[in-house]
């Protein structure tokens, strides 16, 4: 059984504490591709994430799907319908099988009120989902369709980056998956991560999707902006 105290907002919690928590959880499995959170559902249960991985989406008026984040072992989602008390902001997908802890708005609120670090590391996490929601307004109001995939493509290299500045995303970013998070179609996708590739910026590998240079990455992304 994962132990709670991988979930990052309980991470200052000791084993007394952790154990009360534990009494106010229920745990679960939802296999790949199950929906967590359903934004129609009256529930402002909290999910604390043991294993697995979750997707938050939304979708546009056209029905096509927004990747707003994904979510691995240790993370939290939920929390903004049990802090506020209105509907669902987004839905919530498992892309592997995953392993929850529920915990019911009114257990969130007692763990939270107990536990003063448990209540910054919540505050902490909710400053961290304005500045992400800030750069992709940002994005998504400055830079054309082609520009976001290649940003995407940066982001993700600046996380894997090696000492000799390269950089290898493994495995290789799904089309779909770009563009579901860039907000674009997977045909611009192709389109700019063939350019990049006739370039010589990016390559694909047995190992994955490799990036030789991330610096040139970024000139290459800037000479388009400008
Ligand atoms: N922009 C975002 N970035 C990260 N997580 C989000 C974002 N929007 C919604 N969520 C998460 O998705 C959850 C959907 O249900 P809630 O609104 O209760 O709580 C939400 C957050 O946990």
């Amino acid at each position: 059984m994962v132990e709670l105290s991988v979930v990052g907002i309980l991470a200052g919690l000791d084993q007394v504490a952790l154990a009360d928590v534990e009494r106010h959880i229920n745990r679960k499995t939802f296999s790949a591709g199950a929906q967590i959170i359903e934004p129609e559902s009256d529930s402002s249960d909290v999910y604390l994430i043991l294993s697995g991985k979750v997707r938050i989406v939304n979708y546009s008026l056209s029905g096509r799907e927004i990747t707003l984040e994904e979510i691995g072992a240790g993370g939290c989602v939920g929390q903004l319908s049990a802090i506020d008390g209105e509907p669902r902001s987004a839905c919530v997908l498992a892309v592997t099988n995953t392993d929850v802890a529920i915990v019911s708005p009114a257990n969130f609120e007692k763990i939270v009120k107990n536990h003063p670090s448990v209540a910054w590391s919540v505050i902490r996490e909710l400053a961290r989902i304005v500045r992400t929601s800030t750069r992709r307004i940002v994005d998504v109001s400055t830079l054309g369709a082609n520009e976001r995939v290649v940003a995407e493509i940066l982001r993700c290299s600046q996380i894997e980056i090696a000492e000799d500045g390269s950089a290898m995303l493994s495995p290789v970013p799904v089309h779909s998956e770009i563009a579901s998070r860039v907000s674009t179609s997977r045909e611009t996708v192709a389109r700019v991560m063939g350019t990049l590739a006739r370039n010589g910026l990016i390559a694909k590998v047995e190992l994955g999707l490799y990036v030789p240079n991330v610096q040139r990455l970024e000139e290459f992304l800037s000479e388009s902006i400008h």
